[in-house]
């Protein structure tokens, strides 16, 4: 099954909400398609300053009206026309369709721009369900463009990738994908399990590393992680190692002492090679909704961050508050997980997710 697929399958709970809103919204005006259109190029509302709170998600089964939209009549279809009911986009639509985004935790700022961009050129026009999940989908992935980036591979050799987040983040998982893929792609890599307090995370690390093939540095639990990260830089470069890649411990509920330990890693690396670490991923989980925006600015203050991988995509209608990371940090988006097997870490594409997200077919 190809990535979209799987992506679009998974993501079904963010676009099922997203879609029977808006098809609600658009068949509550009944017949929109009687109201009088207004003048064609309306100039588009100023974000309000005072935005309505996120109502909580409304669950009433929704008539889906004969898939109204995806099959115009033949008429209609040679005139480049269907004959799905539209509804005016005006005020009070982009109010409800403010409110739809905020429930796919898109955050209220990042929904207000959203629906402000749509209304662009739109607002006053009659629109149907499909058009405007077109224009979403095209207004999402404006907004996520600039930040689907790959992990930048670098010529320094071993390139140091330093890997942070809060526990359960699914940082052990992503380094096991990731090294798995690296492997995959000639690359030699080795993992530090720097999460020393925590035996089940090193014994998971070393799953994930003889899963992948690579070899897997561990220290006794308690032990400095800084001294193991250490000696694993100085093992990777006597062995030529391309890739290291070295986890970290997530207890936030203790700040001061994770800062240190970090900051301690960071020290240590140094001496063996001033540039590293080259990459300081935050691992997020999309299920914590909202909360991954507050991560993003505790870790930004604890390490340099230079990129994020979102993990659980799957099972979460909370896939928007991806737009809101872009939206507001504008930070790389190395990777996005939507399961627990190898295949289900992937480089993150901003059209696919933006498709996904809204539940709209790829444009070929
Ligand atoms: N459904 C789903 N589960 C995931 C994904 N990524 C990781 N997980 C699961 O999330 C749980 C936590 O992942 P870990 O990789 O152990 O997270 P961690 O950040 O290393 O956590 P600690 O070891 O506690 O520090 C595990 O059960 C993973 O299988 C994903 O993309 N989708």
């Amino acid at each position: 099954m190809s990535f979209f697929k799987k992506l679009k399958q998974r993501m079904f709970r963010s676009s099922s909400k997203l879609d029977e809103g808006l098809e609600a919204l658009v068949e509550e005006a009944g017949s929109g398609a009687d109201a009088p259109p207004a003048p064609e190029q309306s100039p588009a509302p100023q974000p309000r300053p005072d935005p309505v709170p996120a109502p909580q998600a409304q669950e009433q089964p929704i008539e889906k009206p004969a898939e109204q939209g995806a099959k115009p009549g033949l008429l209609g279809r040679m005139l480049g026309r269907d004959d799905a009911p539209r509804r005016v986009l005006d005020d009070e639509m982009l109010e409800r369709l403010e409110e739809l985004l905020i429930q796919s935790d898109m955050g209220v700022e990042t929904a207000m721009r959203v629906s402000a961009n749509l209304a662009e050129g739109r607002f006053g026009r009659k629109m149907s369900v499909s058009e405007i999940k077109a224009a979403l989908a095209d207004e999402i992935t404006r907004i996520m463009e600039p930040v689907a980036k790959p992990l930048p591979l670098y010529a320094a050799r071993p390139q140091v990738v330093l890997v942070v987040g809060v526990n359960g983040a699914g940082k052990t998982t992503t380094i096991g994908k990731l090294a798995s893929q690296f492997r995959e792609a000639g690359k030699s890599v080795m993992i530090a399990a720097g999460d020393t307090f925590r035996a089940a995370a090193v014994e998971q690390l070393q799953v994930w590393g003889t899963r992948a093939g690579v070899p897997v540095m561990t220290a006794p639990e308690g032990s400095d992680p800084a001294s193991l990260a250490y000696d694993a830089l100085a093992r990777a470069k006597a062995e030529g190692i391309d890739l290291l890649m070295i986890d970290t411990a997530g207890r936030l509920q203790n700040r001061a002492d994770l800062m240190e330990e970090l900051a301690k890693i960071l020290r240590v690396l140094r001496k063996l090679d001033p540039d590293a670490p080259h990459n300081t991923l935050l691992v997020l989980d999309a299920t914590t909704g909202q909360n991954a925006l507050n991560q993003v600015e505790i870790f930004r203050k604890l390490a340099d961050v230079t990129g994020l991988v979102m993990t659980k995509l799957d099972g979460t209608a909370r896939g928007g508050v991806l737009v809101a990371l872009a939206d507001r940090f504008g930070l790389p988006i190395h990777a996005i997980g939507v399961g627990e097997q190898i295949d289900d870490l992937q480089a993150f594409d901003p059209e696919e997710f933006a498709a996904a997200l809204i539940g709209t077919d790829l444009q070929a």
